[in-house]
């Protein structure tokens, strides 16, 4: 079986380049939103992608804009962390228009995120002739080696008419890292209480060991379900969740002696997601080694995992 790719992914552009379209349209296609909530401190989750080989989580940024303030100049700084914290940007270019300016500066701009995958989309194909989206891919390309861009890719799409929104998401899938999915695609998607019941694990997982775990760990909610033939005034909810490691070395204190702490960390986080639902709860915790979080351990603990 091949490995599993997760990561995260937005668009910008200037107004009107049809970025909500496109994103909503890839969320569409193969997909379930689970949520239109923010998920995490930093960035608002607008959709995920969910596929058997890989979860591609697409993040909002507050536009981009040539700064005339000073607040236009913190916003920026903002949009600027987030486009170096994601695996890909994509800048969003209409077909029925010229380059301009805006789009220019924006380009500048993503060039500064030299970490971050850069893809451009042309969109917008619908609107303008063959020969003119011919021009805009020259255009694109030529606008990459101006501002010191190389494109991993430079698609034409067309939201409205759903072309070539499927080939996207291939591309934008191939580009992301090895990774588990972050979101469960479950049954349960009250994103609020799994997101409570993730923090819950982590916490647990994390207290008395802060020091020897500093930031490296994730907690995925798989599965989350009342059981079913309960009676009514005895629920009991059946929670699967993974403590995603880095190192070997750290499972290895996660689990502690023979078990011992695991299950000290199982029923500390058990006592505290049943005082949350007034519910029992049967808790299966596992600890797995995601090895590629090591290349930058920092990048999900700033996306909030
Ligand atoms: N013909 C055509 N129109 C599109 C397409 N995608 C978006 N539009 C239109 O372009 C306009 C802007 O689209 P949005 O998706 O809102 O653009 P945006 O980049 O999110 O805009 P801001 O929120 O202002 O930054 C809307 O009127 C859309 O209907 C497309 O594929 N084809």
């Amino acid at each position: 079986m091949s490995a599993h790719h997760s990561g995260f992914a937005c668009f910008v552009g200037r107004p009107n380049a049809g970025k909500s379209t496109l994103t909503n349209a890839l969320v569409g296609e193969k997909v379930a939103i689970t949520s239109s909530r923010p998920q995490t401190t930093r960035h608002a989750v607008r959709g995920v992608v969910h596929r058997p080989d890989a979860q591609l989580v697409l993040v909002d940024t507050p536009g981009l804009h040539r700064p005339r303030t000073l607040l236009g100049q913190r916003l920026n700084d903002v949009v600027m962390t987030t486009l170096s914290e994601v695996d890909i940007v994509g800048l969003c270019i209409p077909a029925d228009e010229k380059i301009g300016p805006g789009d220019r500066w924006i380009a500048t701009e993503l060039a500064k995120a030299s970490r971050t995958t850069k893809v451009a989309v042309i969109t917008k194909t619908d609107a303008a002739p063959k020969k003119r989206i011919a021009e805009q891919l020259l255009d694109v390309v030529r606008l990459g080696q101006d501002v010191g861009i190389e494109w991993a890719h430079v698609v034409p799409v067309s939201a409205v008419a759903d072309d070539q929104v499927g080939l996207l998401a291939d591309l934008l899938v191939e580009l992301l890292p090895e990774g588990p999915p972050y979101y469960p695609e479950g049954e349960l998607t009250d994103e609020p209480e799994i997101v409570m019941v993730a923090e819950l694990i982590r916490e647990a997982t994390l207290e008395g060991v802060r020091d020897e775990l500093p930031h490296s760990i994730a907690v995925v909610v798989e599965e989350m379900a009342y059981r079913e033939d309960r009676p009514e005034d005895r629920p009991l909810i059946d929670i699967a969740a993974t403590v995603f490691v880095e190192r070997p070395s750290q499972k290895a204190i996660v689990i502690g002696t023979k078990g011992a702490r695991l299950r000290e960390v199982g029923s500390a986080a058990r006592a505290q997601i049943e005082a949350l639902f007034g519910s029992a709860v049967y808790l299966d915790l596992r600890v797995k080694v995601a090895k590629d979080w090591q290349r930058d351990p920092r990048q999900l603990a700033r996306l909030g995992f």
